[in-house]
């Protein structure tokens, strides 16, 4: 396969991101490459059957469990042996709705339930974790829902007003794992590209640098995820602003030009960096390349985990991220 050159435009119709099938695997592909010279009713809680996670049985509260990655979190929880709380919010008033996750019966509430649901939930279950998987318009008001209550809380919703989402949760003193990116291998990635940044402040000064995300067409917001490789490259010496990022949501493109797999285009998540030195004799190009959502669901499953044993063993509350989660030796 050819590499990209110098000469060829960014993200163009000639320059497909190199598909997961590449390396002989279609799912979560993770490419790194650089080259020189021109190459390139509060009902009660569901227990679910206890499985891997031995002794691990706390419950959890799925906001968003309508739409995918709250149903994908949910039937991970179950499958962890979670216990599931029958309870999700949604956006609109929904009177009477139920959804069906595994045999646990989950009733949807609209917004002028959630403070007295949530917190009788609370009260009932005081080892409850909520997750958050809902909107980037939902995102602050949700956590300062959390943080008037006191719940410990994983937020993997993306976007809203960031700086006041870390003040509010900061200021209420709760336990928090916040974080854009829930995959644990990107994660890693994500804390490789943060050493950089920090041993090696401005090695890319004056390289120019080139974004493409490419998601299924509801997401409504620029990736979190490649606005925070953005921050490392920032760091790193290279100029370069977040609105530059160029969104592909049409699933054509998606098809014919990043590669995506025709059974991923309903969710996936292709990420595309590349930085070139300023004479266009040296280029780097780092890729993730996410098929499906099982990568995120994993992994909050993990952090709900860490946040319960912080709870447990009364460690410090404060907001965790998802190295920190890798740290305490949940990179399995
Ligand atoms: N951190 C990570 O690793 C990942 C983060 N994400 C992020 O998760 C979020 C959700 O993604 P995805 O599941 O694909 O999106 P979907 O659109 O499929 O689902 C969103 C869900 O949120 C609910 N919702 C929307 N607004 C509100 C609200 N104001 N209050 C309560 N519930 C609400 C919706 O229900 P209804 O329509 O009934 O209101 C729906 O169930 C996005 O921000 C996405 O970027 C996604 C993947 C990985
Ligand atoms: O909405 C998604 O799908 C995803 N959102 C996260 C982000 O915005 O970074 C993580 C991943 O890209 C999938």
């Amino acid at each position: 396969m050819a590499l990209l050159n110098s000469h060829t435009p960014l993200f163009s119709l000639r320059t497909p991101i190199r598909r997961c099938t590449f390396l002989g695997r279609t799912r979560s592909c993770l490419r790194i490459r650089a080259s020189a010279a021109r190459s390139c009713a509060i009902p009660s809680v569901a227990i679910a059957p206890a499985t891997s996670q031995a002794g691990l049985s706390f419950p959890v509260l799925i906001n968003g469990c309508t739409g995918k990655m709250g149903r994908a979190v949910a039937d991970a929880a179950i499958s962890t042996g979670l216990q599931v709380v029958p309870i999700t919010f949604s956006s609109k008033e929904k009177p009477h709705k139920t959804i069906h996750v595994g045999s646990v019966e989950i009733q949807v509430y609209g917004p002028s339930y959630k403070e007295n649901v949530l917190s009788s939930m609370y009260d009932e279950y005081p080892d409850i974790v909520v997750i958050d998987y809902t909107a980037p318009d939902a995102v602050n008001v949700n956590a300062e829902l959390y943080c008037k209550i006191g719940v410990p809380f994983v937020m993997g919703t993306t976007g809203g007003d960031r700086e006041l989402l870390y003040k509010t949760v900061r200021d209420a003193n709760v336990y928090a794992v916040i974080s854009p990116q829930m995959g644990k291998q990107v994660v890693a990635f994500l804390a490789a590209m943060e050493i950089m940044a920090k041993q090696f402040p401005g090695a890319f000064s004056g390289y120019s640098l080139g974004v493409m995300e490419s998601h299924q067409v509801g997401k409504k917001d620029i990736s979190g995820t490649a606005k925070a490789v953005v921050s490392y490259f920032q760091k790193l010496g290279v100029s370069y602003d977040m609105d530059q990022i160029k969104m592909i949501r049409d699933p054509k493109k998606q098809l014919e030009m990043v590669g995506v797999p025709e059974e991923y285009i309903g969710g996936h998540a292709f990420h595309m960096y590349h930085l070139s030195s300023p004479d266009d004799t040296v280029s780097f190009e780092f890729q993730h390349n996410v098929c499906g959502r099982s990568i995120y669901a994993e992994g909050t499953i993990d952090a709900a985990i860490f946040l319960s044993k912080k709870v447990q063993s009364k460690d410090d509350k404060k907001i965790y991220d998802m190295v920190d989660v890798l740290r305490e030796g949940n990179m399995r």
